[in-house]
Parts: C-alpha cells; sequence; structure tokens
C-alpha cells in the first residue's frame, strides 16, 4: 500500500513534496553522479514545478524528462513540455538537461520511435516518477479502454504512443514498466473528486477501468501520495 501524506493546504503539499524531491535528487547525484526525473503535465504539478525551481541543487547532473506528453507543439498551450519549460526549467534549474518527449513527426506513432531512442540515454531507472491522475483513473497517458492500454501495461519499451477515447491529442506515455522501474514514484492528488477515485483505485480491481492502480496495487516500487484538499 501507499505511503500517504495529507494537507489542508494545497501550497503547503507542494512546497513539502517538492523538497522531499530535491532531497532525493541530492542523494542520487551523491550515489551516482546524476539523477534523473520525469513530471506529469496537467494542472497539479504546477506549483511542485515552481517550488522545485527554486531549490538549490546541482542542476546540471539531473536529467528531466516527461511521465507524458500531447502530441502538440512545444509552444502550445496544452503541451507538458510547454508547463516544464515556464515553471521548472528557469532560474538554477534551467541548468538541468531536458529531454522531451514531442519531436517534429507528423503523429506520436511517427515519432515514438526517436523519443524511445532518446529514452535510451536518461539514467535508467528513473530515480523519481511524478504521477497524476485523471478523474477517470488514467496516469501518464495510459487511459481507460484506449486501444493502446494493454500494450502499455505490458510493454517493454519505455515509451508508448496513445490514441485517448475521450481527451484530446494523440499523447506519448511511458509506460507501466517504466514506471514501476523508478526507484521512487510519487503521486498528486487533490479535490473531492479525485480523493474519491483514489479510494476506488486503492480497492482490488483491474487495472484496465483505473490504470492508477498499476502504481497503487504492487509492491515492487514504493508510492508516496500527496493529498490535499
Ligand atoms: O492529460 C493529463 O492529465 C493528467 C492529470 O492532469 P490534471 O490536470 O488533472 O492534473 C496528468 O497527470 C498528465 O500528465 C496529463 O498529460
Amino acid at each position: 500500500m501507499p505511503t500517504e501524506y495529507h494537507f489542508t493546504d494545497g501550497g503547503a503539499a507542494a512546497a513539502d513534496l517538492a523538497t522531499r524531491i530535491a532531497s532525493l535528487l541530492s542523494e542520487a547525484i551523491a550515489a551516482r553522479g546524476t539523477a534523473s526525473l520525469a513530471l506529469s503535465g496537467g494542472r497539479s504539478p504546477k506549483p511542485v514545478l515552481e517550488a522545485l525551481a527554486r531549490t538549490p541543487l546541482d542542476w546540471s547532473k539531473v536529467v528531466v524528462t516527461l511521465v507524458d506528453e500531447r502530441w502538440v507543439a512545444p509552444a502550445a498551450p496544452d503541451s507538458n513540455e510547454r508547463l516544464l519549460r515556464d515553471t521548472l526549467l528557469t532560474g538554477p534549474a534551467a541548468a538541468a538537461q531536458f529531454v522531451p518527449m514531442k519531436n517534429d513527426a507528423a503523429d506520436a506513432y511517427a515519432g515514438q520511435p526517436a523519443v524511445e531512442a532518446a529514452f535510451a540515454a536518461i539514467p535508467w531507472p528513473l530515480d523519481i516518477v511524478l504521477l497524476g491522475m485523471g478523474e477517470d483513473g488514467h496516469t501518464a497517458s495510459l487511459f481507460p479502454a484506449a486501444a493502446e492500454l494493454a500494450d502499455g501495461l505490458s510493454s517493454t519499451a519505455r515509451t508508448i504512443a496513445v490514441t485517448p477515447p475521450a481527451a484530446p491529442h494523440q499523447r506519448l506515455s511511458l509506460t507501466a514498466s517504466a514506471i514501476l522501474a523508478a526507484r521512487h514514484i510519487f503521486l498528486q492528488i487533490s479535490g473531492d473528486a479525485k480523493k474519491a477515485v483514489y479510494a476506488q483505485a486503492l480497492e482490488d480491481g483491474p487495472v484496465e477501468t483505473l490504470p492508477i492502480r498499476l502504481a497503487l496495487l504492487q509492491a515492487q516500487t514504493p508510492v508516496e501520495v500527496w493529498i490535499s484538499a
């Protein structure tokens, strides 16, 4: 079962989570000379990314990437890369090496092989994966009822191209095996709707219905869940 941390204030949760992530990155750098960090997009991680951006650390030794990306231009409002460039990759953290999940290919399926090749250069396993969760129980871009979900749950590749059944844009996503290979997994949950889905996901049931279960119902990798109002 995951370890839970509860906060009434989202800002306090973000500050605390940023401190925890920075501490693990420092430990990884001390142990192995480098650290790797895969971050979620969407709305949830923004305050954590802003807090991390201000955190002193030898960012030049950190490789940063995403757990998923929408197949849109990097400057588009929906781009997860844009979120990182506008938040984390400013100030001291701009010294980090960023490995994007989006390239110039016409679509996510055509672009996936080059992303997979680029991921071979990331210090592996990932030291830290920061997951989010949608109200449909998706995590990264592993969506319930997606045609590629079975592959995403079973593939030994690090990345997969996905077309979400009910969300915009083709995506690139980490696979379940890439997520679970990480040394530490974090999950952010906020708001009553997501709390209810999270509680349901903790009950035994198929990963296919609530893909976040791939992280919650396993014992391979420690998972810390940061829950706020
Ligand atoms: O589409 C996405 O959704 C999830 C959840 O996003 P949020 O806005 O509800 O926090 C996110 O974890 C994922 O990275 C993103 O691409």
